[in-house]
């Protein structure tokens, strides 16, 4: 039988500190047990006197898993326990529960704390304790620290792996020609992330046209293809993703186009969070791309209210954006400059 070992942690975020542990371990014992040790009240305490919002247990565990499936001698436990805070952790049932979850004899603990050594050695008397770069000089950073400063603060530190949770999400919303797609690509470059276009308008282009041509089955599937690419885009975002519309503005379209509106158009919309709605005002000249139709100023206005109106139904929270195209980015900027400083240390949870 080989050796066994175990690291265990809050892991209150995954930091590349904790890579560096795990994999080092990894590669130190012939079977190890990544053991995610969670307190729902002690866990929302920290966020809570950190300013963060709660990073639930199962996040937490979807991170560990991500990072250790390929991986092949690592597995990923989680530990329950009720304390109410660190100083209130009983060490010792603590201990008997990682025994029992891990079902075999320990030969290693790791850690990268020395003030770990005495409690180690009391409870684990048969297992060596391996202190894993006790001063951090490798991977310089703390769980606490990125708790206390937000997660953009230490971002250089945040695994790929667990990125997408805290990315902000800022959504570009109006009627036909606006300005939506071409303010979505520039603030990505400004903020240097990546951004979702326009599904309906990718759709319409292979369709062929979006008046006529563009039948009404193929909005559902506008909807649902672009949450997969924000999905797929998310990934990638470098703190911010910019995207070009969302589901009320697919019912808007479909509406507009189809005479028709579909239940799953709003059912998507109720699911789908942003963190920041730009609504871009129809003032910009009408640039006819051949797609569009709908130039004639007063049904730009009309369109225009219905857009809105359909967002307030529906309590969006939006920011108007008008003026120059110069104009457009210097508000869109102020708002997400805003959004980044106020939220840096609000990550946006989703647990499925
Ligand atoms: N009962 C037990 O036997 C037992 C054993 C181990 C852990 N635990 C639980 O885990 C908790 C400790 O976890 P935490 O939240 O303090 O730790 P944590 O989640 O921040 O860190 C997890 C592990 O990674 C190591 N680590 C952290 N930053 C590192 C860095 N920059 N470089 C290298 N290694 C780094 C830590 O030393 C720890 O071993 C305890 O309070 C307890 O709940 C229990």
């Amino acid at each position: 039988m080989g050796t066994v070992g175990f690291i265990g942690g809050k892991f209150l975020p995954l930091h590349l500190g904790h890579v560096h542990a795990i994999t080092q371990a990894a590669c130190f014992c012939d079977e190890l047990y990544v053991i995610l040790s969670h307190s729902q009240i002690r866990d929302r305490k920290l966020c809570q006197a950190a300013g963060i919002q709660e990073m639930p247990y199962e996040v937490r565990l979807r991170w560990l898993s991500g990072l250790v499936k390929d991986m092949e001698n690592v597995r990923v436990l989680a530990v329950e326990d009720t304390a109410d805070s660190d100083e209130h952790y009983d060490w010792a049932a603590g201990a008997a529960d990682i025994r029992r979850v891990i079902g075999k004899p320990i030969d290693f603990l790791f850690s990268s704390e020395i003030a770990y050594e005495p409690i180690f050695n009391k409870l684990y008397p048969e297992a060596k304790h391996i202190i894993i770069d006790a001063f951090r000089k490798q991977v310089p950073i703390s769980a606490t620290r990125i708790r206390e400063d937000g997660v953009f603060a230490h971002w250089e530190y945040i695994p790929a792996i667990v990125r997408p949770t805290f990315v902000k999400k800022v959504v570009v919303v109006g009627t036909e020609s606006c300005g939506k797609s071409t303010l979505t690509r520039y603030l990505a470059k400004m903020y240097n992330t990546v951004f979702v276009e326009e599904y309906g308008r990718t759709v319409c282009e292979e369709v062929g046209g979006c008046e006529t041509i563009l039948t009404e089955e193929y909005y559902p599937y506008i909807a649902y293809g672009h949450k997969m690419k924000e999905y797929e885009a998310i990934q990638q975002a470098n703190k911010v993703l910019f995207i070009d519309t969302e589901a009320i503005v697919t019912q808007f379209y479909s509406e507009l186009y189809t005479g028709r509106t579909f239940p799953v158009l709003d059912q998507v919309a109720r699911e789908q969070q942003y963190d920041l709605w730009l609504y871009l005002e129809p003032d910009v000249p009408w640039v006819d791309d051949g797609l569009r139709v709908h130039g004639e100023n007063r049904i730009r206005q009309e369109n225009d209210e219905k857009l809105r109106k359909m967002l307030d139904d529906r309590g969006i929270p939006y920011v108007t954006i008008a003026g120059s195209y110069q104009d457009r980015l210097r508000q869109a900027m102020m708002h997400v400059d805003a959004l980044l400083r106020k939220t840096s240390q609000s990550p946006q949870i989703q647990l499925d």
